[in-house]
């Protein structure tokens, strides 16, 4: 579980966030959405501490953030960032082995190289495992850098717009994989910007406007025409096709 108490953010001495007071439930998916520049990344950086707070609190199952020191905050919580600087240098494998090293301190054992290779099968990466990053397609790099997230094995994961380059295949299977996460008992945490994927994947949504929570509560509440009609400045209808929620805009 992680909450926040009136969380604000500044950037080169700009407010992005501003009394932000969230409770992200453990064993939920929780979707981050919201126009571009609502601070949906923002946030998610300030969660993994790679931002600071100009004010405010957060606590990680009760904790203060501030107050967990780094080696035991990189085995309790991972983060995929929109700009993530890879070595092209790397292999697959080698990439996601780093996603071990608050475990093994760079020395694998056979349990972290099971780990690797599952997160490396879980993301269909097997046919790439020993090729360079530089030589992957922008989709195949995504997958790279989500299966090191997982190899992290993390009670909180944060990830920001997985979905970015991926096909339809694959998004859905990274969408079933966090919620995998979310139903063994972690706190995931997701910024998207496809609200049929949020209305089908997750459980609680946070919608953020303008560095401030607008609405936040179950899926079924937040992802509705009035709300997201609202959130967006344009008519949005919400259909159900097949029992599942659809998003339209026309
Ligand atoms: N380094 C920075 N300095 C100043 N302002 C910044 C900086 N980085 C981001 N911002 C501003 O902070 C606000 C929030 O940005 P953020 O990236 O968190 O939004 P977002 O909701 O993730 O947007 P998007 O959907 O476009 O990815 C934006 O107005 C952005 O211009």
């Amino acid at each position: 579980m992680i909450e926040t108490r009136a969380l604000s953010v500044a950037l080169s001495g700009k407010p992005v966030l501003a009394d932000i007071s969230v409770a992200l439930p453990k064993g939920r998916l929780t979707a981050l959405v919201g126009p571009n520049g609502a601070g949906k990344s923002t946030l998610l950086m300030t969660l993994g501490r790679l931002l600071e707070p100009a004010s405010g609190d957060i606590l990680i199952d009760g904790r203060d953030l501030r107050a967990v020191p780094p080696r035991e905050l990189a085995l309790q919580l991972s983060i995929l960032r929109q700009e993530g600087a890879i070595g092209p240098r790397l292999t697959v494998r080698d990439l996601v082995s780093f996603g071990r090293y608050p475990h093994s301190h760079g020395r694998l054992t056979a349990a972290d190289r099971l780990e690797v290779q599952r997160a490396i099968d879980r993301l269909d990466l097997a046919g790439f495992a020993d090729r360079y990053l530089d030589t992957l397609s922008g989709g195949q790099k995504q997958r790279a850098q989500i299966a090191m997230v997982l190899a992290q094995q993390t009670d909180v994961i944060l990830l920001d717009e997985p979905l970015n380059n991926l096909d339809l295949a694959h998004a859905r299977r990274v969408m079933r994989i966090a919620r995998e996460e979310a139903d063994a008992g972690r706190t995931v945490i997701v910024v998207l910007h496809d609200l049929t994927v949020a209305a089908a994947y997750a459980d609680h949504v946070v919608a953020m406007k303008a560095g401030r929570v607008a609405a936040e509560g179950p899926s079924e509440e937040v992802i509705s025409e009035e709300v997201l009609s609202r959130l967006f400045e344009t008519d949005v209808s919400v259909a159900e096709v097949g029992g599942r929620r659809v998003v339209l805009t026309l």
